[in-house]
């Protein structure tokens, strides 16, 4: 491939840049950053093929100029190797894709140190054997590894100069294109027509292209400025020369030879652009279609009409030259202030719209509007698309606010400041959502753009009242989900099974005979791979080792005085009811991590409860569980309707003495309400709700883990909440771990989980580690990850939090899942005074005490002033009674 070198300098520049327009890349080389030729340029022109270069460089402050340059819209910003020199950390935040070097000869040993910077290596050689060899082993090392967001890096041979004699002919460009390695020429020794001396420049582009066809022709996709496919075509060197020179689409006809498109029918081709393919073997040409299309059928495309936002734009382009007579097109181009009100009021339809189903049909109605008023003032769909192509090449973020007269939030926070929190209602009540303190940077917090991001605060900008806002986990209003559950648990417990039934059919959507599987579980109900059986085993055995250990298996014997002996021994509690949450996401991990500590603890009757699938039928992952913890019972219920089951039983589910586990909201509401309700007799583990994580990180924390441990969490569930307390962080890590957050975020299956759940997630940034413990302290997470430098000295100042796990290599997934640790732990900040669930969840303690004669006697005196002073004679009196014949009264 070419790639010209265009000075902005020099007279011809505007000529040149239109010359070469059509290449996929031309490198600009500019006095300084801030030319007033390149400012126009970047200004008003489709940039998505510029390099560039600027000559004098800012070494005090690359970065700004980088930033400048990027910003508006240049493809790569080229630097002389000395602005690296520095160290190539300062760039670690800027896209490798986006940054070039230009190497000298001397310079070329450096290579190595910037393979994970930049993205194009752009050596100045000369065409001497010498040159060409090291081209070639620089090639070598370079291309090996692809970049990490997918492409290559390119080796560019630059050739100084606007001598011929001392540039390569078409022969050497091509054996450059043999190895990978592109040309770079100025643009003056190109010309489009034939000219004397100047290598043509469609010949030039050839040069790097071979086909693999016997005829020797190029495969050719015809595409028009939004990317759809018009038509495949072929085209011959000679065709590609002829379309380089008259710009317009012009390809080879096996029947007619050279072929002029639209020549005859008046469908001509303005053409935009032409890409070569990946194996450089076939072409793409972007073109504008004129006429009534591509298609020898009279229609825009050979692979038939187009259709969605394309023929949308298409259609009212067509109706501003000809709309019918009384369309209601033609009223809105010739109504300014209708089109005007359709918009505002489609906006305000979108924004009030719920249902994915609304949702969409708002966005046609107003992107109809929108388009409607492109359209009458000659603004095109591409124009918007290169509007949006241009945003996304910004490096740097804007805040993103939105004006006064519309930020909502803003609205809804003076609303909230002027009302009381609202208080919780009853002992089942968590803390209602915090009306939170204003980000310091606000980017996307109202979710109108769409990068996934969490709010930003700095703590010494927060007063204590707001910090304890933050405090506050974001969940609905407690007394609005007990008026729900409340009804089901009463329907469950009067009529059992039959609601059961209905109830699963409801909110599970399916309809079951049955409520219960009882052990023995088939074979069949627990198929598994090989694979998922090994990591389930794995995970039982460290789980189980763990909850092993715990098991105090010795009674506890203190003699508290001479003849007084108490003893405190462990019982397990007999019948215990597990729920495995399966709404979003089949949990089998909590299976494990409930039944191994109630088979350790020696539960007698273990009941599993766990949403049915649409079929009916139960996970077989969850089933093998199941079997392997001596489970008695499946329950096929989920929500509230299964706490209420297991807590007051039913004609088949066994009513049981313990409900522990994880669940959503209307889950925690149920096993709060019948824990309170004294008839049902039946104890809960902890309000373990929505998953939540807090990390703590320092400048040691690698961006990529703290963004996939914050993401890990905040995909369970809408409700989620992940907490990132920032020590000392410089700016730039800060935005490589929020750059990360969204990458990560945008590939995940579940994206549109955390769409919901980071921003209702926050940055806190602090300066010492102090501050940062306090917080987390107050805060109480579920899981606390400390991304630290020794981060196991800073273990003993944690006072609350469910799991805490320990340096870069302790990923909170492992807890989830087969370290050994339970993953059920307290939310909502309760691991101030929960523990989360291990063995002891499952037993309960009992003391006992034994007296000799001696010890009666010397404790008794005690005793009977204490009775005496509580008014309780009976009291006293067991103890007279026999001190009287101890002491022979
Ligand atoms: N803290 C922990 O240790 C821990 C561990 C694992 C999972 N979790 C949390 O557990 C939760 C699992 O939630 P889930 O929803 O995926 O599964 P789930 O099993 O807890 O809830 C699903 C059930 O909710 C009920 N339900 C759904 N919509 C309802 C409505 N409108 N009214 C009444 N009932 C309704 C249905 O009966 C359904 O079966 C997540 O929040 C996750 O973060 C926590
Ligand atoms: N992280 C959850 C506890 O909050 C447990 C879990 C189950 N599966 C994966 N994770």
């Amino acid at each position: 491939m070419i790639v010209p070198r265009i000075n902005l300098a020099a007279d011809s520049y505007a000529d040149q840049l239109s010359a070469f327009s059509l290449l996929p890349n031309q490198v600009l080389i500019v006095p300084t950053p801030d030319d007033a030729r390149l400012q126009a340029i970047l200004r008003d022109q489709n940039k998505d093929a510029y390099w560039i270069q600027p000559l004098a460089f800012d070494a005090q402050d690359p970065l700004a100029q980088i930033h400048q340059l990027l910003d508006a819209g240049a493809d790569k910003v080229v630097l002389p190797y000395v602005a690296f020199a520095a160290g190539a950390e300062s760039f670690a935040h800027i896209p490798q894709e986006r940054l070039a070097v230009a190497l000298t000869p001397a310079e070329f040993g450096y290579i190595n140190t910037l393979l994970d910077t930049v993205s194009v290596f752009i050596l100045d050689v000369d065409t001497s054997a010498e040159s060409l060899e090291a081209i070639k082993s620089i090639a070598q090392v370079v291309q090996k590894d692809l970049l990490p967001r997918g492409g290559i890096k390119r080796v560019v041979a630059a050739f100084s100069g606007n001598d011929p004699a001392h540039t390569p002919g078409l022969l050497a460009i091509s054996e450059l294109g043999r190895i990978g390695v592109d040309t770079q020429l100025s643009s003056e020794i190109v010309s489009a027509d034939h000219q004397e001396g100047k290598l043509n420049l469609g010949e030039a582009f050839m040069a790097t292209i071979v086909s693999d066809r016997p005829d020797g022709l190029f495969p050719t996709v015809v595409v028009d400025e939004q990317g759809i496919s018009l038509g495949l075509v072929y085209s011959s060197l000679e065709s590609v020369v002829e379309s380089f020179r008259t710009r317009k689409g012009v390809y080879f006809s096996r029947s007619r030879g050279l072929w002029h498109k639209g020549a005859t029918s008046g469908s001509t081709q303005d053409l935009i652009k032409v890409h070569v393919d990946c194996d450089s073997d076939a072409l793409q040409y972007t073109v504008h279609q004129h006429g009534s299309g591509f298609c020898h059928n009279n229609i825009r495309g050979c692979f038939g009409p187009s259709s969605g936002l394309a023929h949308l734009d298409q259609t009212l382009q067509g109706r501003k030259i000809s709309a019918p007579a009384g369309s209601y097109t033609q009223r809105l181009f010739k109504d300014s202030n209708l089109v005007q009100s359709k918009i505002m009021e489609e906006a305000e339809e979108l924004c009030e719209a719920k249902t994915p189903k609304d949702i969409a049909w708002e966005t046609a109605d107003l992107i109809y509007f929108a388009l409607v008023k492109c359209v009458s003032n000659g603004v095109t769909l591409r124009d918007v698309e290169q509007q949006l192509e241009n945003r996304s090449r910004k490096i740097t973020r804007r805040p993103g606010h939105a004006k006064p007269k519309w930020d909502v939030s803003a609205k809804e926070a003076a609303a909230a400041a002027s009302t009381p929190a609202p208080v919780a209602a009853t002992p089942a009540a968590a803390p209602a959502p915090a009306p939170a303190p204003a980000p310091a940077s606000a980017v996307a917090q109202n979710g109108k753009s769409d990068r996934i991001q969490m709010k930003s605060y700095k703590m010494n900008a927060l007063s204590a009242e707001q910090q304890s806002k933050l405090l506050l986990r974001p969940i609905i209003q407690s007394d609005d989900i007990m008026a729900r559950v409340k009804p089901i648990v009463e329907s469950v417990r009067e009529r059992g099974d039959a609601a059961l039934l209905e109830l699963t059919a409801k909110f599970d959507g399916v309809q079951l005979d049955k409520t219960v599987i009882s052990a023995p579980f088939t074979p069949e109900s627990m198929v598994l791979d090989e694979k998922t059986r090994l990591a389930i085993d794995q995970a039982y055995d460290n789980i189980q080792k763990f909850h092993k250990a715990q098991l105090q298996d010795k009674a506890l014997v203190v003699e508290t005085m001479p003849g007084v002996v108490c003893t405190r021994f462990a019982r397990p509690i007999e019948r215990v009811g597990l729920y495995v949450p399966g709404g979003t996401a089949v949990l089998p991990s909590t299976a494990l991590m409930l039944g191994i500590p109630a088979a350790v603890a020696g539960c007698s009757e273990i009941v599993i409860a766990t949403p049915p699938r649409k079929d009916g039928s139960i996970v077989p992952e969850v089933m093998y569980v199941a079997h392997k913890v001596g489970a008695s019972k499946v329950l096929m219920a989920g929500g509230a309707q299964a706490v209420a089951a297991m807590a007051y039983g039913t004609e088949s589910c066994p009513k049981v003495d313990k409900i522990c586990g994880p669940g959503n909201q209307y889950v925690t509401a149920a096993k709060m309400l019948t824990q309170i309700d004294s008839s049902s007799l039946v104890s809960i583990d902890m309000p373990a709700g929505p998953s939540e994580l807090l990390v703590i990180a320092d400048m040691t924390s690698i961006p990529a883990y703290v963004a996939s441990d914050l993401l890990s969490q905040a995909e369970h569930g809408t409700d989620s909440q992940v907490v990132l307390i920032a020590v000392g962080l410089t700016a730039e890590h800060l935005a490589a771990i929020e750059d990360e957050v969204h990458e990560q975020a945008s590939r995940l299956p579940r994206v549109d989980i955390v769409r919901e759940s980071i921003p209702k997630s926050y940055i806190i940034e602090v300066e010492a580690m102090e501050g940062a413990m306090r917080f987390s302290n107050a805060y109480a997470p579920e899981h606390l990850i400390l991304h630290l430098e020794d981060a196991e000295k800073h273990v003993e100042q944690v006072m609350n939090a469910g799991s805490v796990f320990v340096g870069h290599w302790s990923p909170e997934s492992c807890g989830d899942y087969a370290s050994g640790t339970n993953h059920t732990l307290p939310t909502y900040g309760y691991a101030r005074m929960y523990s989360g669930v291990n063995t002891d969840t499952f037993l309960k303690h009992i003391t006992s005490q034994q007296l000799t004669r001696e010890g009666l006697d010397a404790i008794g005196d005690t005793v009977m002033r204490l009775a005496e002073i509580e008014g309780l004679e009976a009291h006293r009196n067991a103890v007279c009674v026999r001190i009287k014949d101890i002491r022979g009264l």
